[in-house]
C-alpha cells in the first residue's frame, strides 16, 4: 500500500478549538441575557459547524425553559454568533502535540495533504492560520464550501479530485463518528483518534480501521508503509 493523500479533520484532531467555541457561545448568550454555559455542554455539540452548533444548543436551553423561545429569535442569535465567532476563532485555538510536524513531514515524503472540516470555510482559514497550519496543507475544505457536509462523501472525494488521488491509496482522519463515516463511504481509509470530540462517546464505537495515540504516529505509519510498498524508480 502506497498512501497519496492524507486528509484531516480539523476540530478535535488537529487543533483543540473548544475553549474558542464557547468563548464565542457564551458572548453571543451573553448578548441575549442568557448565562454562560459549561465548556462539556458545547463541546458536545461540534460536529456539523458552529452555526449547526448553536441550533443544538438553543434546542436543548428551551427545552429546559421553554420560555426562553422569545428572548432568543434563532435568526438574530446566528447573525452575532458569526460576528463573535469571527472575533474568537484562532484566538485560543492549541494544536494538538506534533500537529505542524506531521504534516511536513507526509509532505516531506511526497504525500498530500489535505484538511476536510465540518467547520464554515472562513473560520477554518482563521483557525489553521493562526495555529500556523495553513503553509502545511496542499487543499481545506470548509463545511459550507460544497453542499454536502460530512458524512457525506463528497467532500472527501472533492479533495481526491482536486489532489489526483485515488480513495484506495487514501485516509481520512478524524476525532468523530461523522469522520470515520465519510471515508469509509468514499471508500478511504478510516483513522481516528481519541483526543478529539465525539459527544461524548468513544470512537472506537465507530469502528474506524485504526486508531492513533498521537499525530507523529500517522506520519510514521504513512512513512513505513509507503516504503514497504515502494517500487524502485523505472530504469531510463
Ligand atoms: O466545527 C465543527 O463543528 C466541526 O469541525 P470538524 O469537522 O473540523 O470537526
Ligand atoms: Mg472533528
Amino acid at each position: 500500500m502506497r498512501y497519496s493523500v492524507i486528509s484531516f479533520d480539523l476540530d478535535g484532531t488537529l487543533v483543540d478549538t473548544a475553549a474558542e467555541i464557547t468563548e464565542a457561545v457564551n458572548r453571543t448568550l451573553a448578548e441575549f441575557g442568557v448565562p454562560r454555559q459549561d465548556e462539556a455542554l458545547i463541546t458536545g455539540f461540534i460536529g456539523h459547524g458552529a452555526r449547526h452548533l448553536m441550533l443544538r444548543l438553543l434546542a436543548h436551553l428551551l427545552l429546559q425553559e421553554p420560555a426562553l423561545a422569545d428572548r432568543l429569535p434563532p435568526d438574530a442569535v446566528l447573525q452575532r454568533l458569526d460576528r463573535h465567532y469571527q472575533a474568537t476563532a484562532g484566538r485560543l485555538a492549541q494544536p494538538y502535540a506534533g500537529a505542524r510536524d506531521t504534516l511536513q513531514a507526509l509532505r516531506g515524503a511526497g504525500v498530500r495533504v489535505a484538511c476536510l472540516t465540518n467547520k464554515e470555510h472562513r473560520f477554518a482559514t482563521l483557525v489553521l492560520r493562526a495555529c500556523r497550519l495553513d503553509d502545511c496543507l496542499d487543499y481545506v475544505v470548509g463545511g459550507d464550501l460544497l453542499p454536502q457536509k460530512k458524512p457525506d462523501p463528497a467532500g472527501l472525494r472533492h479533495v481526491l479530485g482536486v489532489l489526483g488521488g485515488q480513495a484506495h491509496r487514501a485516509a481520512h482522519v478524524g476525532d468523530a463518528a461523522t469522520d470515520v463515516e465519510t471515508a469509509r463511504a468514499a471508500g478511504a481509509q478510516a483513522w481516528a483518534v481519541p483526543w478529539g470530540y465525539n459527544g461524548g462517546e468513544s470512537i472506537l464505537l465507530a469502528r474506524p480501521h485504526r486508531l492513533f495515540d498521537s499525530l507523529p504516529d500517522i506520519a510514521e505509519h504513512v512513512l513505513a508503509a509507503n516504503r514497504a510498498g515502494g517500487f524502485a524508480p523505472a530504469m531510463a
